[in-house]
Order: structure tokens, then sequence, then C-alpha cells
């Protein structure tokens, strides 16, 4: 499978690499950034062509599937692109920053008539939040009736601004809970606990956010961004008859002076790599059968309707109903 790689950035970068060595059965043929250096330097690291634009990278009759790692803003026309041109395209998170761009999306992909969107929720290929999801489906724990989950990044650069948390952060809480429940959120809420001296002085940091499902569990993320100590991911689902927690990542417990202690992980591309290669992977062998059959662009939309939901919901204050159609037939797994 040959494939185009939109935004040569951080993530970019690494599902080049990924692709073009931890990947069977895909190549990277082409990339392109808006920043040509940045184009360049991963092109020669992966042996892939630099295409001009975003445009002239889809367009390119050799690249069979993209990959739409730029910046969020940029992925609504990148996707809308991909499937004028009918290619399979992988959108990392989110797939769109503004909800309505995500309607057209689903217009456009249902106009197709097959599946082509898949986006980048790479905790769906997490072992632990697998291992949880089994749990719940095998009724381990009984009725699902609470969540509480923490989403914790040491530190965040200063372009990072007071609706990331919801945007960028907590969408991928948002969707993971949508997949364990297997349900949608019908109300949010933010409250906004004092923020930490360690931020820049923009940013509203910490904030929690309050979710009510369709069913009415209730799900609680406290997304805190400058904890300083480490990535701390943590997701616990309390049911009617036990609860299930997600593992912290396998690490060597020390017993030393008096203390027994094991190291946290620092960032996300440690605490997710295992993630990531699968989901790729995954990605590549499902083209190969014919459709991708990861987080929809569905998936995509129902968390940005959330997102969106939330930083109204941070500025307003209120409880805000997350106003999501029915889901069309055709996303309906
Ligand atoms: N799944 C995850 O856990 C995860 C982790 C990190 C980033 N992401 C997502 O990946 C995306 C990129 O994040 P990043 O951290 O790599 O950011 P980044 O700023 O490091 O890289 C973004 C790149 O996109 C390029 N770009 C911007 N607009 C473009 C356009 N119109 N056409 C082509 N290139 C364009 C920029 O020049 C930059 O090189 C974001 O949507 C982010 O939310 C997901
Ligand atoms: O783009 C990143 C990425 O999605 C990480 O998984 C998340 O922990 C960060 O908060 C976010 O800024």
């Amino acid at each position: 499978m040959k494939i185009g790689l939109i935004g040569t950035g951080w993530i970019g970068e690494e599902h080049a690499r990924r692709l073009s060595g931890r990947i069977s059965g895909a190549e990277v043929a082409a990339v392109s950034d808006i920043d040509p250096e940045r184009a360049a330097a991963v092109a020669k690291a992966v042996g892939a062509r630099v295409a001009a634009d975003a445009d002239r990278l889809i367009a390119d009759p050799e690249v069979e599937a993209v990959v739409v790692a730029s910046w969020g803003p940029a992925h609504a026309g990148q996707v809308l692109a991909c499937i004028a041109a009918g290619k399979p395209v992988f959108c990392e998170k989110p797939l769109t920053t503004e909800a309505a761009d995500g309607l057209r999306i689903l217009e456009a992909e249902q106009a197709h008539g097959k599946r082509l969107v898949q986006v980048g929720f790479m905790r769906r290929y997490d072992a632990g939040y697998r291992q949880i999801k089994a749990v719940l489906d095998a009724g381990g724990v009984g009725t699902p009736l609470m969540a509480h989950c923490a989403h914790r990044n040491p530190t965040q650069p200063e372009s990072y601004h007071s609706d990331k948390p919801m945007v960028d952060t907590a969408v991928h809480e948002i969707d993971v809970l949508r997949w364990l429940l297997g349900e949608e959120f019908a109300t949010v809420q933010v409250v906004v606990p004092r923020s930490t001296a360690k931020r820049y002085p923009h940013l509203v940091d910490p904030q929690i956010l309050l979710l009510e499902t369709e069913s009415g569990a209730r799900v609680d993320v406290e997304v805190f961004v400058n904890c300083q100590y480490g990535y701390d991911i943590q997701c616990e689902i309390v049911g009617e008859t036990g609860t299930v927690r997600l593992p912290d990542p396998a690490a060597p417990l020390v017993r030393s002076g008096g203390r027994a202690a094991y190291p946290l992980v620092q960032d996300f591309p440690s605490r997710f790599a295992d993630a990531f290669d699968t989901e790729l992977q995954e990605w590549v062998d499902a083209l190969h059968a014919g459709l991708p059959a990861g987080p929809s662009a569905w998936d995509g939309y129902a968390a940005t309707v959330v997102t969106n939901a939330a930083v109204e919901a941070r500025r307003t204050g209120a409880i805000v109903p997350v106003d999501l159609p029915a889901r069309p037939d055709f996303y309906k797994e």
C-alpha cells in the first residue's frame, strides 16, 4: 500500500517512520507540509518524494491511501479532498475542530457510497483499554454506572490555549468512553477549580469535564495538562457488581532505601507507542482487505460535537445538551 502523508510535524514524522519501518504491507511514497524544510527532512528519512502541496499529493496516481497529520483546523479540507478523490484516509484526531465540518465529511462519505475515513483514536488499540472493553462486554462488572478518568500531561507549550483541554486532549476520553460504554453522551458541563500556578497565564488548567450518557451513566474527566510529574492516564469504570481500572504500563518495582517504587511514563509517545503501531498496522491490514474498519467519520464527528459543547459549557458555566443527530444507517456497526 503506497501511502501519502500530509503534515510532517511531530506525529507526522512518527507515523512516517512507523509506516516505513515497523508496519508491514505499507510504504510512504510521498509527503507534504506547508513547511517545505520539514517535508524534505522527513522525505529523506523515509525515502519518499516531496509533493508540492496537499492537493497534489492526494491527486498523485501512485498514492493509494493518505495519512492526514496536519494541524486540526486543516483536517476537514484535506479529508474532503481525499473523499472526492475516492482515496482511503487516516486522519489524526480531532477529525475536525468544528462539528459543522464533520457533518460535511459524513455527507461526502455517504454520497461516495463506502467508508473511506478512519480517525486516529489510538486508545482503542491500547492493550489496557482493550482489556477493559473485554471485561465490560463480558458483563464482568455489571451495568456501568460511573467512570472516573484523569488525563494529565506534565506540561504544554505556550500555543496551547483554554479550548484545547477539550478539543485536543479530553477528545481521547470522549471517544474511548463512547466506545467502552457503547452509547452517546447527552449532556456536558465543565467545572473549573483554582488554576495551577505552573502554567502560561492565558491557560485555564485544570478543567473537569462532567458528562452524562443517554442512559444516565455519569463520567468525570480531570484534564490537567501542567501536572509536572508525568504523563498519567487514569480510567476506572464502576458497575453494579464491581469496578475495572486501566492498568499503568508495566514497569519494574524497585525496593530500595526503605521504599518500593516504580517509574511513571513521562510522555504520550512512550505511553501509547504500542497502540500507535497496532492502530496503523490494523488500518493497513483493513485496507488490504478492502475497507477501513477502525474509528469512523461518525466517531470523529460525535466526539467533536461533544468537545464543541464542552467549550461552550466552560465559557457559559451551563450544562449544555449534546446536539447529536441520529446515527445514519451507513455508520451502524
Ligand atoms: N493521537 C495522538 O495522541 C496525537 C498525538 C499528537 C498529535 N496528534 C494530532 O496530530 C495532529 C498534528 O499534531 P503534531 O503534534 O504533529 O503537530 P505539529 O505542529 O508538530 O505538526 C503539524 C504539522 O502540520 C503542518 N501543517 C499545518 N497545516 C498544514 C496544511 N494545511 N497542509 C500541510 N501541512 C500542514 C505544520 O507545518 C506542521 O509541520 C494534530 O491534529 C494533533 O491533535 C495526535
Ligand atoms: O495532541 C496531544 C495528544 O493527543 C496527547 O495524547 C494528549 O495527551 C495531549 O494532551 C494532546 O495535546
